[in-house]
């Protein structure tokens, strides 16, 4: 690896000052996000075992966006999501959620988090309704809930429960309870539901999970239109490749962290005027310069354990360990003669 000469300069107590001083100016980590998290970690222990079930995982969600999470099943997914409706507590690292510490929320702070500035959207269809309610019902309970916030008085509620119903397209089932209603039409009641009470943030953990495809996108046109005309922020987990197509944004967990994003914008074709999406992957960096690998590239390329580096202009070289077959040579600028990337 190529590094820098060190240099011979010693920092003089001015220097130590000044740089205190930036470091003290620098904005906080996630300072202007909805949605921070930062090295959280969550362990589980049962029976004497401990899983880790998140890893230090950094998170940030900025306001207004709709957004996916995507991994494999145990990689964590319900784990960050039950931490940020606030019904668990990380074990370690920091959360903070439209300036709520949820690691630090008195039980008082945690009920009118819950109430008020998460909403959310289970996959069981079942979990998200109350059975003996109507949907009109459902969708004023937590309005009634929530005491001082929303709309005071049964008529301006009434008015807020029929917003949502129409703006949802599920207004013909007010009166109607859960089970006389089709899933796909549950799920849209369980989102005006969960938008009731005009909360920042809209959560939803596999929430066309239960729904055949046709339906899974009614459902997410709902999110969608949640998201552009409340400007709810959404976060939806998700196993279904065609929701998190259609978001701009789609992050990957991998063994409790996120790994990579993937980042979709509309391009119009100079030649043609036709509008394509284009989409790139990215890896995720740490403010400590670690990032993960693709496991894919590791295989194709057989790298484990240590791989050399090479920084140029402007990008890093990363190659597979060849230390034993470039025994006795010493690496100087490159590893092998000539450019490799
Ligand atoms: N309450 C718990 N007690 C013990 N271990 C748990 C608990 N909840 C989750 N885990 C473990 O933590 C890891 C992450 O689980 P999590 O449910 O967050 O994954 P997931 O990505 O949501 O998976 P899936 O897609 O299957 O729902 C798994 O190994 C799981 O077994």
């Amino acid at each position: 690896m190529t590094t820098k000469p060190s240099s011979t300069h010693r920092p003089t107590l001015d220097d130590l000052e000044r740089r205190v001083a930036e470091d003290r100016s620098r904005p906080a980590y996630g300072h202007d996000a909805l949605i921070t998290c930062d090295r959280l970690v969550r362990i589980f222990s049962t029976d004497g075992v401990e899983v880790q079930a998140l890893q230090g995982l950094d998170l940030l969600v900025r306001e207004g966006e709709l957004m996916a999470l995507v991994g494999a099943s145990g990689s964590g997914k319900s784990t960050l999501m039950n931490i940020l409706a606030g019904l668990d507590t990380p074990t370690a690292g920091a959360a903070r959620v439209a300036q709520y510490d949820l690691l630090a929320m008195s039980a008082k702070d945690r009920l009118r988090y819950r109430r008020e500035v998460v909403g959310f959207v289970w996959q069981q269809t079942s979990r998200n309704l109350l059975p003996y309610l109507t949907a009109a019902q459902n969708v004023a309970l937590p309005m009634q809930l929530s005491g001082g916030r929303g709309p005071r008085g049964r008529r301006a509620r009434a008015e807020r429960v029929m917003e949502l119903l129409e703006m949802l397209q599920v207004a013909d089932c007010r009166d109607r309870r859960p089970r006389q209603m089709s899933g796909g039409q549950q799920q849209r009641v369980a989102i005006a539901v969960a938008l009731a009470n005009d909360p920042a943030v809209l959560l939803a953990d596999e929430p066309t999970g239960e729904l055949d495809s046709h339906t899974a996108e009614e459902i997410f046109a709902a999110f969608r239109t949640a998201n552009e005309r409340l400007g709810t922020t959404v976060v939806i987990v998700t196993h279904d490749q065609a929701v998190a197509n259609e978001v701009r944004r789609t992050v990957a967990i991998r063994d409790g962290r996120t790994s990579t994003e993937v980042l979709r914008r509309s391009e119009v074709d100079a030649a043609t005027g036709d509008e394509r999406v284009v989409s790139r992957e990215y890896a995720m960096l740490d403010r400590a310069g670690r990032m993960q690998l693709p496991a894919e590239y590791m295989q194709a390329l057989g790298m484990r354990d240590r791989v050399a580096l090479e920084l140029e202009p402007d990008h890093i070289a990363v190659w597979p360990d060849d230390s034993e077959t470039r025994d006795g040579e010493t690496r100087d600028s490159a590893p092998h003669d000539g450019r490799r990337d």
